[in-house]
């Protein structure tokens, strides 16, 4: 596959460039817009991400018809259990009932067609009905007749062939029945057309009515609901046989078990039990049933539901079916489970004396019966257990704002359901839409599920695996000290004077060498300094949050006094929350004046110790060497306040300081170690760059196998030269490392290409309302400092909806390089008072996006800072006219009106301009050109002395002699 952009991929797919885009996002793919290319990688990826998609569809869809496949069977099983009690209940109702009805509706019919005639014959039949003395007799209470016809499914005796008999066939055909049950037996098999619409109409009418024979007690005939088949006989058990809607047609011959069968055509018809708890159940429409004996239930038949096979001495005869279930496929109808488990004895009449012994089995039976539901219903929990679905969370974490499709996904819900829920709320939202918490919230509470918003994990420390070190294994380290201050105050002498003084006479016959940092020692302790005078260690190393300096050193030449540099670099350390010690230079200068400077910097906050403060002066002269160790002692003192503390066991991590690509030795990095022990082969992940360090090297030129906690080291072996204020952290393995740096890497990409939240007047209302700022950072540059303080007096009075401007740098004189460093680092904004940024400034703003507002008028600062607080900052606009063109002719065309031909008398008209209409010097018209051409051609400028055609928008009332007076609306900067 070749390459392709994303709208054409987007096109292929009939889907938007957009959303190709967003699933690229997604897909953490670096993407530009719709224009980007796609690789095959890439489109491998995404068609990857649809059918992921489409797979989760296909399980989410067959989890639901699952899902829906089990309650159906439960529906069913509850029925069945129902139904089963039902009969349990029955058994300890009155021995010899019987009763004959007739069937509502068909009951069954057989294999042939043949419509069961309910004729009796006692002997003549397996598994009948007969009694005692093996005469059919239908009034009387042992022998029982059930009338009608009876369903049965076979009703034979089952002694050996087990033949699923007994299905159902044929649907409500009328059969008049007059509730008088005669149940026909065949050899084997048994079926009836089921009798239909005799008997009562109403919903229980035919209850008692019809049989024939003996206590029609149970026997049910009936034309309603719960209407009459015909009851087939029953013998020392509970039921003959039911009919009507449920059962319907004629029971089965019932003896000594519980239920003879269900007849029915519209229901479940019965053929005959015996000794067991249900004969069998037998069909039109339902379930027709086979004999039963001494089993709990005979079998099931039926046509369009189960028909049954026989089923003897066995907890079911077997299932058959024409329909539904169809028989022999579902059960085997022939044999059945229960027959192959107690091979049937012949079947035949039962007599008086094997009473008792028939009562023994009826209790087997029924307790083979209570087992066999028991086994069920564990066999029923077991598979509705196995594949339950997981429960509803009723407790959820989220850390912030997440898309309605996802928070659906964790609520388990339908993501329509939660759009539903949010349009209640009055929040329109769509799948791809982003809700807050608090909205999260809501729809949770609906749910009745517990939100719990946590702090979002920070990556950036899980990718440095920033762990915890536990107090113990905490050690003191050196400090990390920087040196700052004003040109030529002498940070470079004094620099090169401790470092002169101090290393050379520790390590006689070492070479220093310039690796941005040096370690020195004083009274036994070292102390590290970072090379690089200046702002950088605050600025840019803070830019990439990075704080390496455990104090500064702020160098005041004695003679000079404070000076603007001075100040910067107080701001520098004060916004970086690092303390200062003033160290008071070239004292040795005869016009060396340190009250002066003691006293002037009491303005910002310094204020000397003799002078009741707690800053500490230390008196030096880094030219002749003097003062020095005083100094330094003074730094260990601050040092030692601050307790600074690592762990060197733990996992080396720390910042570059400074890194370059060497010819021979390749990338050659600075690195200050702060935490752990640098050691030689480890992999060091530093920026967007990785690598084993190869070799390292110390700030005199040595090699070192290790270093340990506030030690500066030079390491090679790295890819890639990273940036300075890069952070380090060494990793385990190679693999893991060149993830983080591909993962960093494509995130560095995106956000070169969203656009940058730093702090702007134009969106301060957008980050003050989503709480990204609380605080407005300013810098205050104005021509005089007269002009300055009165603006930063004016501007910290400024407090809107309790956001606060804190203004980290004021100063006299142009906006800087330097400015902007310090705006970029701390997220502030740079207000400049007649006064311009220069050259360097500006391309630095642009490039670190910093805003820089100028003005000439100390009330538009305070009323734009506020408007922006308010979010009310309006673009200012001014008219800016184009050109003036005199209308000399008009024509009218249909359709489009009139065509104004005209002549640009001055300036020009363009195609976008706006418009207005002047006659006799009133404006009679206001709006925009709709048409410019030149001749038939449409033209987007017209120049002066050209004749061109204009038509305005929506409005033809033009006439002869009219002036066109085109112009823009131009934003503009407030100056
Ligand atoms: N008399 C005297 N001169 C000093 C002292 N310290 C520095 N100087 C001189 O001051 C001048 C500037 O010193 P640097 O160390 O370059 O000053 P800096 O602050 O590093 O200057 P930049 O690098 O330009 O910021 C040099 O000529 C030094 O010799 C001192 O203690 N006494």
């Amino acid at each position: 596959m070749t390459k392709v952009r994303v709208y054409e991929y987007a096109k292929r797919l009939n889907m938007s460039s957009k959303e190709i885009l967003t699933i690229l996002t997604r897909l953490d793919i670096p993407v530009a817009n719709h224009m980007s290319v796609m690789d095959e990688a890439t489109i491998g990826k995404v068609e990857n991400f649809f059918s992921d998609v489409k797979k989760r569809a296909a399980e989410r869809h067959a989890h639901e018809v699952e899902k829906e496949l089990r309650e159906r069977q439960q529906r069913r099983q509850d029925t069945m259990k129902t139904e089963d009690n039902a009969d349990n209940q029955m058994t300890n109702a009155t021995d010899n009932s019987q009763g004959a009805g007739v069937g509502r509706d068909r009951v069954m019919a057989d294999q042939t067609g043949q419509t069961a005639r309910p004729t009796s014959r006692e002997g003549d039949r397996q598994g009948n009905v007969r009694r005692d003395d093996g005469q059919y007799r239908p009034r009387s209470n042992d022998a029982n007749t059930g009338g009608g016809r009876s369903s049965y499914g076979d009703q034979r005796r089952n002694d050996d062939t087990r033949t699923g008999a007994g299905r159902a066939q044929g649907g409500d055909r009328p059969n008049q029945y007059n509730g008088q049950g005669r149940p026909r037996q065949d050899q084997g098999n048994f079926s009836s057309r089921g009798p239909r619409d005799v008997g009562g109409r109403d919903n229980r009418p035919g209850y008692s009515s019809g049989g024939t024979g003996g206590n029609p007690r149970y026997g049910q005939g009936g034309g309603g609901n719960r209407p009459a088949g015909a009851g087939g006989p029953s013998r020392d058990g509970n039921r003959g046989g039911f009919g009507g809607n449920r059962p319907a047609g004629a029971g089965g011959p019932n003896r000594d078990g519980n239920r003879g069968g269900f007849g029915g055509g519209g229901g479940r018809p019965g053929g005959p039990g015996r000794d067991g708890n249900r004969g069998g159940f037998g069909g039109g429409g339902g379930r027709p049933g086979g004999p039963g004996r001494d089993g709990n239930r005979g079998g099931f038949g039926g046509g369009g539901g189960r028909p049954g096979g026989p089923g003897r001495d066995g907890n079911r005869g077997g299932f058959g079916g024409g329909g539904g279930r169809p028989g022999g496929a579902g059960r085997p109808a022939a044999g059945g489970v229960a027959a192959q488990q107690k091979p049937a004895a012949p079947g035949s009449l039962r007599k008086d004396k094997d009473k008792d012994k028939d009562k023994g089995r009826d209790r087997d039976a029924f307790a083979r019966h209570e087992e066999f539901n028991e086994q069920k219903l564990q066999r029923s929990k077991r598979r509705g257990g196995g594949r339950q679905a997981p429960a509803l969370p009723t407790e959820v974490t989220v850390e912030g704002a997440m898309s309605v499709g996802d928070f659906a996904k964790l609520l388990q819900r339908e993501p329509a359901d939660l759009i539903k829920k949010l349009l209640m709320l009055g929040i329109m939202a769509t799948i791809n839409q982003e809700i807050d918490t608090d909205a999260m919230e809501l729809i949770a509470g609906e749910y009745g599920v517990t939100l719990t918003v946590v702090e979002p994990v920070d990556e950036e420390a899980l990718d440095m695996l920033i762990e915890e070190e536990d107090a113990e294994s905490l050690k003191p380290r050196p400090p990390v000290v920087t040196i700052m201050g004003h040109v030529d105050h002498g940070k470079t002498t004094l620099l090169d004077a401790i470092r002169e003084s101090k290393v050379t006479t520790t390590e006689s016959g070492g070479i220093t060498q310039h690796i941005g940092a040096y370690q020195v020692e004083v009274n036994g302790r070292p102390i590290t300094f970072l090379d690089t005078p200046g702002h950088e260690a605050f600025t840019t190393m803070r830019a990439r949050g990075a704080q390496v300096t455990d104090l500064t050193i702020l160098v005041v030449a004695a003679d000079d006094g404070v000076m603007p540099q001075t100040v910067e670099a107080i701001n520098h350390a004060k916004a970086a929350n690092v303390p200062i010690i003033v160290a008071v230079n070239k004292m040795d200068k005869p016009d060396a004046n340190p009250d002066r400077v003691q006293q002037e910097l009491t303005q910002y906050g310094l204020i000397s110790e003799s002078w009741g403060g707690d800053t500490i002066f230390a008196p030096i002269s880094a030219l002749k060497r003097e003062g020095l160790d005083e100094l330094l002692e003074m730094v260990l003192l601050v040092a030692d306040v601050q307790e600074l503390k690592a762990n060197p066991a733990g996992r080396p991590r720390g910042t570059v300081i400074e890194a370059k690509l060497d010819k021979g030795r390749g990338s050659v990095a600075t690195v200050l170690v702060q935490n752990g022990t640098l050691k030689v082969g480890d992999i060091v992940v530093a920026g967007t760059t990785y690598g084993r360090v190869r070799a390292m090297v110390n700030d005199l030129g040595r090699r070192m196998k290790q270093a340990g906690p506030s030690t500066p080291v030079e390491i090679q072996g790295l890819g890639g030269v990273p940036s300075a204020g890069d952070q380090f952290v060494v990793y385990d393995d190679e693999r893991s490392a060149r993830h983080l740096v591909d993962k960093r890497t494509n995130r560095e990409k995106q956000e070169q290409m969203q656009t940058t939240s730093k702090v702007t007047l134009d969106d301060l209302y957008r980050q003050i309302q989503e709480g990204k700022v609380a605080e407005l950072n300013v810098i205050v540059k104005a021509d005089v400092q007269g002009s300055v303080e009165a603006l930063v007096q004016s501007i910290e009075k400024i407090d809107v909806s309790g956001v606060r401007v804190k203004v980290i740098h004021r100063g006299a004189g142009a906006i800087t390089e330097s400015d902007v460093s310090l705006a970029s680092a701390s997220n502030a904004i740079v207000i400049g008072f007649h006064v311009r940024p220069d050259a360097n400034a500006t391309r630095m703003a642009e490039a670190e996006k910093v805003d820089i507002r100028l003005y000439r008028v100390i009330y538009n600062v305070i009323s734009e800072l506020e408007s922006a607080m308010k979010g009310m900052l309006e673009p200012e606009y001014k008219e800016v006219v184009l050109g003036h063109a005199e209308v000399r002719d008009t024509f009218t065309i249909s359709r489009i009106g009139t065509v104004a031909g005209c002549y640009v008398t001055d300036g020009k008209l363009s195609r976008d301009a706006e418009a207005r209409l002047i006659r006799d010097g009133i404006v009679v018209y206001e709006g925009k050109l709709d048409s410019l051409k030149r001749f038939k051609d449409d033209a987007r400028e017209v120049a002066t002395g050209f004749e061109c055609g204009v038509t305005l928008e929506k409005f033809n009332d033009i006439k002869n002699g009219d002036v066109i007076e085109a112009f823009v609306m131009e934003a503009v900067k407030q100056v």
